[in-house]
């Protein structure tokens, strides 16, 4: 299996995806490569698979230093269910054998504290490093930064563990570093030549929102009916709050309200947290009520809302934070609430620092945070732009300023007066003293720096300093005016673009300026401010049932509550056992055999094979309870909406060639896609699918012949040359006599297609006109080997006719009716595979044929009973029993067959 192939295998087996994100293919092949690498990927996006995947390859451990412990159980909950040797070591470690284990290489994946990382004698280091560390990663990697916005001093001493893990790959992986912070991670780590990964921080799922609040307890109970209604959805929430005060009150009003929440700050017991924490990521609590010192990189994909009471002290907490929530890839929500003392706490955030680099970086992350909230254009565009990324439109369609139309007025006057009041005033001041100037304010600092003499002094006396402010912030969105951190004072000037309106205004002439009022202009002009934009917002996170019958919506919530059952009888998280979007899969396709509940998106082997004959059984009881038929044609993971009719007088054929057929059929993927799909453990040749598909035809199963010819190419012309080819020659048994007479271009994939097409009496109509000649001579070369072999391969040996002549029969054993078509008997008789048969048949007798993969199931099919190992290497002779055990092996992975009692069956 090659490197690649071997990623997909194991992606599939152990964690049940069927294809990789951005860039996750590309840091493991760099990892297994040796080299270091920084990944930068937004939160949710699935960094951790860079370093859970490469143990899984090299066989070798993996050590992950991470910044939580709770973190660290979390994940090794959540490996061991996929049945990835995980552990961690540190305080809450209760297995004294856990060391000794990591020494001797039994993880897959090894968990530290960087306290710990830096504690473990070197002799641990060097023991493990001979059995093989295959990566030492750096988890939440920006708290190596003063400039980040966690900084941790015992991050800085991991660079120590380089001198004894030279050769040991680093990766460094955070969601939130800004160019400085990405350089620091690289210096401190002593990362060489690393492979940079940057991975774009737009969470598209993620709706953005932001209110302006008061304290007042009526706001509180629009808030607290608002998380009934969440929660009535399904998924859970998460308030972050400022203050422990805030957190108490707000969980009180929630318990008050019948609503399971839990609450978690940094004054509770470890004990209590760790409970708290616990319930909620098993989905025993609806919602956490928090500091923010709940959550660090929590992996809880089904988090639906995230609310924030209060504006987090940087745009970076912001992003993290918000980002906990839909990383499932589900419709989710955030929703920030801010007042305006939230933007006062800056002194209170520097209080522990020591750095005037790093007071700065707090001071400025803290404008940051303001402006976010006060803006009036893009939220999205707004985050991303701090990070760097551009958003190509000004709208993204997905924030309350962008679906929220607010209402706008010309304010060209108050923004003249604004701007040349900071002007005068010398641009060296904050808002208040500029404002207050406006107001009239005659403070002895305005008395004494002579700002009262000023002609404006008291011109905006009828707005509030709320009012200004806001304007004030407005301005500085759109560009007129700059705030700059000089010291530990925030300064505002006016901008170029302002300096220029300036310039063509006068104090009665100013061109229109159109600016959105914001809440609190709204609030301090008492008008009716918000109803009417959270009504709006309410339905912005439905459950997105897009697809879902009534009965199949219902069936996911028995489902979802199935699975609750079962991650409390096993003692895990639910989501651990699978996430909600694969319940919901499961809830469209209702597998009737393990293969296909194998095949879905998000179901892992590990739980195939733990509890496939359970859910299965569930799956049927309730379907059959609400009227739903078993193995659903529509494909959620293709978005194909309508389910195709088949004919009624199919036949069995082999899994694998009715997989074939569906993934084409049903599903609408192509045939390359088919034989690249990401679940299987190795990819099939195109022409194999296609010889499944004639197959399936031959056995009564619906073909769109018009898309399968332009899929192969397969022009008018070509149909109408091999028609007139075929009555020259007078028969349609051998293909080489045929193909002689046809143009280069026409592959023998063409003719067999078009031989089956006129033995059902498809007529050459449904043939495109034109053709790609490239794509064809593609095909062409080789088709004319491998489509034929496949053909051959397709049956089992007694088909073979063994004397040497090489006829194959499609569809001999089989009774076709004239409706579906004549028996179609061709020859294979051509060089290129006469030379391979010649391998085939010249073993000795029958059997003496190497395996392949559908040999193996053919030959399955006539055992019901099964089939021990011995009897299989026995029967296929031609090869050794190595080669045999390694098919039986992809088969199984591939969930075509099964042992039980050392006897292989088909599945
Ligand atoms: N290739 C994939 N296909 C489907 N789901 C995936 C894939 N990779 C990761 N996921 C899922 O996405 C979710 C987020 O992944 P992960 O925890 O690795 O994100 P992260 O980037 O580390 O986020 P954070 O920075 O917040 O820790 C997980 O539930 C994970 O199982």
């Amino acid at each position: 299996m090659g490197d690649r192939e071997e990623m997909d295998f194991v992606l599939k087996k152990y964690f049940g995806y069927s294809g990789f994100r951005a860039y996750q293919k590309e840091v493991i092949q760099k990892v297994t490569e040796g080299r270091d690498c920084l990944v930068v990927m937004a939160t949710g996006s699935g960094k951790s698979l860079c370093y859970q995947v490469p143990p899984l390859i090299v066989g070798k451990t993996a050590i992950v230093v991470s910044p939580l412990i709770s973190l660290m159980q979390d994940q090794v909950m959540t490996l061991k269910q996929r049945g990835i040797r995980a552990g961690y070591l540190g305080s809450a470690q209760t297995d004294s054998t856990a060391q000794t284990k990591a020494e001797n290489g039994y993880f897959h994946l090894l968990f530290l504290t960087p306290e710990k990382a830096c504690l473990l004698p070197a002799s641990f280091w060097l023991n493990l490093l001979k059995l093989g560390i295959c990566l030492f990663a750096v988890d939440e990697a920006h708290c190596i930064s003063e400039w980040g916005h966690d900084f941790r001093v015992e991050y800085k001493q991991l660079d120590k563990l380089r001198a004894i893990l030279s050769d040991v790959p680093f990766v460094a992986l955070t969601a939130t570093a800004t160019e400085n912070v990405r350089v620091d991670i690289i210096n401190s780590l002593k990362m060489k030549d690393p492979y940079v990964a940057i991975g774009s921080f737009d969470r598209k799922n993620i709706f953005y929102g932001v209110k302006h609040h008061n304290h007042s307890q009526s706001f509180l109970d629009e808030l607290v009916q608002e998380i009934s209604r969440l929660v009535a959805n399904a998924g859970s929430t998460i308030i972050y709050c400022l203050t422990i005060k805030e957190v108490e009150r707000i969980f009180k009003s929630l318990q008050k309200a019948g609503i399971k929440a839990g609450i978690y700050h940094g004054q509770m017991g470890s004990k209590a947290r760790e409970e708290s924490h616990r319930l909620f990521i098993r989905d025993e609590l609806q919602v956490m009520v928090a500091t923010i010192a709940f959550g660090m990189g929590i992996d809880k994909p089904n988090v639906r809302h995230v609310i924030h009471y209060g504006c987090p002290k940087s745009i970076e907490a912001y992003y993290q934070e918000s980002g906990r929530c839909g990383r499932d890839g589900m419709a989710s929500v955030c929703w920030l609430y801010y007042t305006g003392s939230d933007f006062a706490k800056a002194e209170f955030y520097c209080g522990e620092s020591q750095s005037e680099n790093h007071k700065r970086a707090i001071r400025e992350s803290l404008m940051a945070g303001q402006r976010y909230c006060l803006l009036t254009t893009c939220r999205r565009k707004f985050l991303l732009d701090h990070f760097g990324e551009k958003l190509s439109t000004d709208n993204c369609g997905n924030c309350d300023n962008c679906l929220v139309s607010r209402r706008e007025r010309d304010m060209s006057k108050e923004s003249f007066l604004l701007m040349a009041s900071i002007q005068s005033c010398g641009g060296n001041w904050g808002l208040k003293m500029p404002i207050d100037v406006l107001r009239g304010s005659r403070s002895k600092k305005i008395v004494d720096a002579q700002f009262d003499k000023l002609p404006l002094h008291g011109l905006g006396k009828s707005y509030s300093s709320n009012w200004w402010k806001a304007l004030a912030h407005q301005l500085i969105s759109h560009g007129y005016l700059m705030e700059t951190v000089k010291d530990v004072y925030r300064t505002v000037s006016v901008s170029p673009k302002g300096k220029q309106h300036l310039s063509s205004a006068g104090p009665d002439h100013q061109s229109p300026l159109y600016l959105p009022l914001t809440d609190e202009m709204l609030d301090d002009e008492d008008q009716d401010s918000t109803s009417g934009e959270i009504r709006k917002v309410k339905n912005l996170a439905p459950l997105d049932n897009e697809g879902f019958s009534e009965a199949e919506a219902q069936l996911y919530r028995l489902l979802l509550e199935e699975r609750m059952k079962l991650a409390r009888a096993i003692g895990t998280a639910p989501y651990a056992v699978c996430g909600d979007e694969t319940v919901k899969r499961i809830a469209l396709i209702r597998p009737s055999t393990k293969a296909r509940f194998g095949n879905i998106d998000g179901v892992n082997q590990h739980l195939v094979r733990t509890h496939g004959d359970y859910l299965l059984n569930i799956i049927r009881h309730l379907s059959e309870s609400l009227n739903l038929s078993l193995d659903g044609e529509a494909s959620f993971q293709t978005a194909i909406p309508k389910a195709h009719p088949v004919l009624n007088n199919q036949r069995k054929i082999a899994p694998a060639k009715y997989d074939a057929w569906k993934m084409w059929h049903a599903d609408g993927l192509s045939v390359q896609k088919i034989a690249n799909f990401p679940g299987r453990p190795a990819p099939i040749k195109e022409q194999t699918v296609l010889q499944y598909l004639l197959d399936a035809a031959q056995e009564g199963f619906e073909i769109d012949w018009t898309r399968l010819c332009s899929e192969i190419e397969l022009t008018h012309q070509m149909f109408s040359d091999i028609c007139d080819a075929v009555s020259k020659i007078g028969s349609r048994e051998k293909l080489k006599p045929i193909k002689d007479k046809l143009p280069e271009e026409t592959s023998y994939t063409h003719i067999r297609t078009c031989l089956v097409m006129q033995s059902y009496g498809i007529s050459p109509e449904v043939v495109a006109p034109c053709c790609n000649p490239q794509k064809t001579a593609e095909l062409s070369s080789e088709a004319v080997e491998s489509c034929l072999i496949d053909a051959c391969h397709t049956k089992s040996p007694h088909e073979f006719d063994m004397s040497g002549n090489s006829m194959v029969h499609f569809s001999s054993s089989k009774n076709l009716t004239s409706a579906q078509g004549p028996k179609l008997d061709l020859d294979c008789n051509d060089d290129l595979v006469s030379s391979k048969r010649h391998k085939l048949v010249h073993k000795g007798s029958s059997t003496a044929s190497e395996a392949t993969e559908d040999l193996i199931l053919n030959w399955l099919k006539n055992h019901d009973e099964g089939v021990p190992l011995s009897a299989i290497v026995e029967h296929f002779h031609g090869s050794n029993k190595e080669h045999v055990v390694k098919l039986l092996g992809n088969l199984e992975s591939d969930f075509m067959v099964f042992r039980k009692k050392d006897l292989y069956r088909l599945m």
